[in-house]
């Protein structure tokens, strides 16, 4: 038995309506208002809701994206004024399942509403068969709609056995990636075999990646399956798959092709069945315009796509990632983990990071190790050339004079007021000041007579100075 809901403020319609639902024995509910529809939606569930679209308190066509919201999500039927020409179209691109006229006959509105439970029925048959597994994320960190966007992907080619390509900046997380698809996939169980084409020898490269027999090159002396047997009925990674020789392409597409190859020295050919995932940060359309990539190879890599979005285009996931690889790295040198400060955080989110998350977990280890035994991270245990990026960036951005790292000397203009000039100055000199030592600790790791050298302070001004602006070294 399903659950109709009429929304009408005629009560002939909602009674006819009520007795041709109960014929069919569905259980029907009236509401003569918009907004006791919405509340009944809200709080109970429907199959289908049969919507009027002039209502005294309101448009239907309007309560339609949050009535099909619910949490039942019906599917909507609108019915809209007899001989109206635009309502048709309007309640299907409003999202409607369907419309009828009013002045519908019996035959039209118990199609209409057969149709409708049919549909429903069937999705919710397909939704329980491809009943998402819960994704292994392998330790991928990050919410942002980017990342989830990625997640769903991999989600896609784990439930297929198609070829996948991973592009993306470098540091961007392809290994990552591949290994999230590989340990959500049906081969899961299998070998995992990472291929990094960056660091395959010339010489050995074939023999790596076919096998050898024995005695085939010097110091052949027993024979060895190569990289791309031992990934049989596993997966292979191709990690920077850009980097191939050209003089290997042409083989490595005919086990693509075929699963078939001869290793070096055999005259025998051997199968590997696997499942092939390559990833690149080039740009391997260029390359095969200048000739150094097969096209023939890129379109057999090229079945399903994950693109990695950079870290500065999903700038949510900064805060996130920085707290897990920190209590990662404390857990790892034995300390308590750190808190960071508000400027701290604000600093990691405001840098571009071309690096991407490669940048950002070993900025974080350097900055672990600046700090040492600091219970709180402050811009200042970052790298110089980062503050000094961000610093840039938000003068650039008028921004002068606003909240920076550790250094809160805000020169306060709300009144609508300039301060006077004098108080303005010392604020800035101040600011400057407390900048400039804390740039001269660290480029000098704390050494005194060297931060003397570079300032021309003497030690007993240099240490005064140290104290004024609250600055500790690290020893
Ligand atoms: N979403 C993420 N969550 C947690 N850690 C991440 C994430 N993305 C990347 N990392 C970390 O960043 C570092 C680089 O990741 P990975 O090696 O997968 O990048 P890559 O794109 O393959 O880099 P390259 O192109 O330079 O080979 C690793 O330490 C990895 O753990």
């Amino acid at each position: 038995m399903a659950k109709i809901l009429i929304i009408d403020d005629e009560e002939m319609m909602c009674e006819t309506l009520s007795t041709l639902v109960e014929r069919k024995k569905h259980q029907a509910t009236s509401a003569m208002t918009l907004q006791e529809g919405i509340r009944l939606a809200a709080n109970e569930d429907f199959d289908v809701v049969f919507l009027d679209v002039k209502m005294p308190d309101g448009n239907g066509l309007d309560a339609l994206p949050t009535i099909e919201a619910s949490p039942s999500n019906p599917e909507v039927i609108i019915m809209t004024g007899f001989g109206d020409p635009n309502g048709a179209e309007l309640a299907i691109k409003c999202g409607a399942w369907d419309y009828v006229e009013k002045g519908f006959s019996i035959k039209e509105i118990t199609l209409s509403l057969e149709r409708a439970l049919q549909y429903r029925k069937e999705k919710k048959e397909a939704n329980e068969k491809r009943k998402p597994v819960r994704l292994k994320r392998a330790n991928i960190i990050g919410h942002s709609p980017a990342l989830n966007n990625c997640l769903d992907m991999v989600a896609q080619a784990a439930e297929s056995d198609a070829n996948v390509f991973i592009t993306g900046e470098t540091g961007t997380g392809k290994e990552l990636f591949a290994r999230a698809v590989y340990e959500n996939s049906l081969r899961s169980e299998q070998e995992f075999v990472v291929v990094d084409c960056t660091s395959l020898p010339e010489t050995l490269v074939e023999s790596l990646l076919f096998g050898h027999e024995k005695g085939s090159f010097t110091g052949a002396d027993r024979a060895q399956n190569g990289l791309i047997r031992q990934a049989h009925k596993g997966t292979l990674f191709l990690d920077e798959v850009g980097e191939l020789p050209m003089s290997l392409q042409k083989s490595f597409l005919r086990v693509l092709q075929e699963h078939r190859f001869r290793p070096v020295g055999s005259n025998k050919e051997v199968e590997s069945e696997f499942r092939l995932i390559a990833a690149t940060n080039r740009d391997l359309d260029a390359m095969v315009e200048s000739g150094e990539f097969r096209s023939d190879l890129l379109f057999r890599l090229r079945t399903f796509i994950i693109e990695l979005p950079p870290l500065r285009e999903r700038r949510d996931d900064i805060k996130e990632l920085a707290r897990y690889h920190m209590d990662k790295y404390c857990h790892q040198y034995g300390l308590d983990s750190k808190g960071f400060s508000p400027e701290f955080l604000e600093t990691l989110v405001s840098y571009p990071w071309p690096g991407n998350v490669r940048e950002l977990v070993n900025t974080l280890e350097r900055s672990l190790t600046t700090a040492r035994f600091d219970q709180t991270l402050y811009p200042k245990h970052l790298p110089s050339h980062i503050r000094v990026h961000v610093r840039r960036a938000e003068m650039e951005a008028g921004q002068a004079g606003e909240s920076k790292g550790d250094d809160q000397h805000t020169i306060s203009r709300s009144s609508g007021t300039l301060p006077k000039l004098q108080d303005y100055r010392e604020e800035i000199y101040a600011q400057a000041e407390k900048e400039y030592l804390l740039e001269l600790m660290e480029i000098t790791a704390d050494n005194i007579p060297e931060a003397c050298r570079i300032s021309g302070l003497s030690q007993s001004r240099l240490y005064a100075l140290l104290k004024k602006n609250a600055i500790s070294r690290k020893d």
